[in-house]
């Protein structure tokens, strides 16, 4: 596992990093959250989810967690790998502590993980996850608040919300709609549907499809080429994009002129630059398959 890290994390073509030499545990706060496992090798910020007798189900104390993490981040972090322990990413909301919830506290509850979701989505730093087993339930909209998402085959997408008698309240209504289109999430809702890991990719859970037990070293690759991005760079990604898809085009591209003059004004962006001018930053590569993921198939 040491050396998958060091592997995946590397990071020689960044201007301004160097990998720490091994991953080293959280410390102070983040180190008291036991629900979660958490991991920092050099930029990349390991977050998992540690419920696997429970399936990663997601009661109350995990989504404190998760707020509390992705909240207090180290300013040295520049991207997170989230993923869950065991079998399964996540069977989503923990059913056991639903019963006796009055509206007013269910109001509440849903606008904490509205809360806890919306830190990972417009966080500072790119969050990849990696999906494996069950990815369902509020667990799909906790994948769903990520960036990238790297499925292993065992993936499978569910949303057992209408079985149960529920709705759901993790900001799924918002979230997967965007992903894979609002007719494809009430059929998933009023059918019980469930797509597998290539299905799922398909229609555009996942852009990545890995053998089981490659997930975790996929996304540690993906997230060594993020980190050696520019940190605003990849901010403008995460802040401008979904802002400008819901605009209108005049407003969209005033704002698009903004991010993109900002971004060329920093000075990471000049040194890299200057970097490729003197021969000294990697072209652009052509596809090698090296992450070992498929094209992604068209949203149709
Ligand atoms: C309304 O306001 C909301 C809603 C929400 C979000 C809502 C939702 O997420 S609804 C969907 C809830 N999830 C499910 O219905 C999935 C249920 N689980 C399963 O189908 C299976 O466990 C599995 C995920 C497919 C895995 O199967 P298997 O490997 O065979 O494991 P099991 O033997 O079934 O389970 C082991 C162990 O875990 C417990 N467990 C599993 N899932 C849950 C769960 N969701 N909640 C609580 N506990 C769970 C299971 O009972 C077993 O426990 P033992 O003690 O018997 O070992 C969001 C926000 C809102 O405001």
């Amino acid at each position: 596992m040491l050396n998958q890290f060091r592997k995946h994390a590397a990071l020689s073509d960044s201007p301004e990093h160097t990998l720490a030499a091994a991953p080293r545990p959280a410390t102070g706060a983040l180190a008291a959250l036991d629900l979660l496992r958490i991991e920092h090798a050099g930029p990349i910020t390991h977050v998992r989810l540690n419920r696997p007798a429970k399936r990663n189900a997601i009661n109350d104390g995990l989504v404190a967690q998760l707020q509390a993490a992705f909240g207090g981040l180290p300013g040295d972090t520049r991207v997170v790998v989230l993923s869950g322990e065991g079998a399964h990413f996540s069977a989503g909301l923990d059913l056991s502590e639903l019963s006796e919830r009055s509206v007013a506290e269910g109001v509440f509850h849903s606008r904490s993980w509205h809360s806890a979701f919306e830190q990972i989505q417009f966080g500072r730093v790119p969050v990849v996850a990696v999906l494996q087993g069950a990815v369902v339930g509020g667990g799909l909209e906790l994948a769903a608040s990520a960036h990238i998402r790297v499925a292993e085959a065992s993936a499978f997408y569910g949303l057992p919300e209408g079985q149960r008698g529920l709705f759901v309240g993790g900001g799924g209504s918002a979230r997967i709609p965007r992903l894979i289109g609002a007719a494809r999430m009430a059929d998933m809702m009023l059918t019980g549907r469930v797509y597998d890991a290539r299905e799922g990719q398909g229609v555009g859970f996942s852009q990545y499809v890995v053998e089981n037990g490659q997930g975790l070293a996929t996304a540690f690759e993906l997230a060594g080429k993020i980190a050696a991005n520019a940190p605003l760079s990849n901010f403008a990604v995460l802040h401008a994009l979904p802002r400008i898809a819901d605009m209108g085009q005049a407003e969209g591209l005033f704002v698009e002129s903004l991010m993109a003059a900002i971004a060329q004004g920093d000075h990471a962006a000049k040194d890299r630059i200057q970097a490729f001018l003197d021969g000294k930053a990697a072209k652009v590569a052509q596809p090698t398959g090296s992450t070992g993921a498929r094209p992604p198939a068209s949203n149709g």
